[in-house]
């Protein structure tokens, strides 16, 4: 099933992915949840924990909850990440090593399936899991001999090279971008982007703490 971008918004899908997490670890003591236990943990309302879950169907039974394993089949296949999804590396500096050293970052779903540079001192060079650096300039022609979709890639280049790297790997067919960079990229409607911005988080986490109200 599609989900329309302009009926969902960022905050369901994000409130969806910290559901399921909670249900992963609620799972190794209960069979069923319901909506008032769930938004305990959440730390947010009955009501809105029904109003996110009801977003994508109905799945509760009245007075009774939702099952749990169920409830993870169903956000993990709203997620698409039941089914394991190819990624490629762009930039393989402190970032890029950081992300293909530590798999575990990516967590279920994802695999990374190519590194990407520009540096010749870099490309050829085998790092872990066996994936040789590829020079970024050949991101089509992998992309059209892989078996399978290649669609997502982790931008983590230099800022001053975010746009015209992320402007070549949607020019060889990428379609989502995680963008690792500081700089807002502009693409078109159809290139799905998300930012992660670390030092960002941690202003917005430094004004909570300062701001803090004593209990
Ligand atoms: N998201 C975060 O929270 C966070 C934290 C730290 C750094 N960053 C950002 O991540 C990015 C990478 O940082 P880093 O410390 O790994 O930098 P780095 O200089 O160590 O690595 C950048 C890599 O990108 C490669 N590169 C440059 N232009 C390229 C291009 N057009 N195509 C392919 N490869 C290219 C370089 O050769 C280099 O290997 C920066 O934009 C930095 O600001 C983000």
């Amino acid at each position: 099933m599609k989900f329309k971008k302009l009926e969902i918004s960022e905050k369901v899908i994000q409130r969806l992915t910290e559901y399921l997490s909670i249900l992963k670890d609620v799972q190794k003591y209960e069979n069923e949840i319901n909506s008032i236990e769930l938004s305990k943990i959440m730390n947010t309302t009955s009501a809105q924990v029904r109003k996110d879950l009801s977003t994508f169907g109905d799945f509760g039974v009245r007075g009774k909850g939702y099952d749990i394993s169920k409830l993870i089949e169903i956000i993990e296949d709203i997620l698409g990440i039941n089914k394991v999804n190819n990624v490629i590396i762009v930039g393989h500096g402190k970032m890029g090593e950081m992300i293909s050293s530590n798999r575990n970052v990516l967590g279920k779903g994802f695999q990374i399936v190519g590194i990407f540079d520009k540096d010749k001192n870099k490309i050829g060079k085998v790092v872990s899991d066996n994936l040789e650096i590829r020079d970024v300039n050949g991101v089509k022609e992998f992309r059209e001999n892989f078996c399978g979709e290649v669609d997502t890639a982790i931008l983590a280049v230099v800022k001053e090279q975010a746009q015209f790297a992320a402007e070549q790997l949607v020019k060889n067919g990428i379609k989502a971008i995680l963008n690792m960079t500081t700089y807002k990229l502009e693409l078109g409607s159809d290139i799905t982007v998300v930012n992660i911005d670390i030092s960002a988080k941690l202003q917005e986490l430094n004004f909570w703490r300062l701001n803090k109200e004593e209990k």
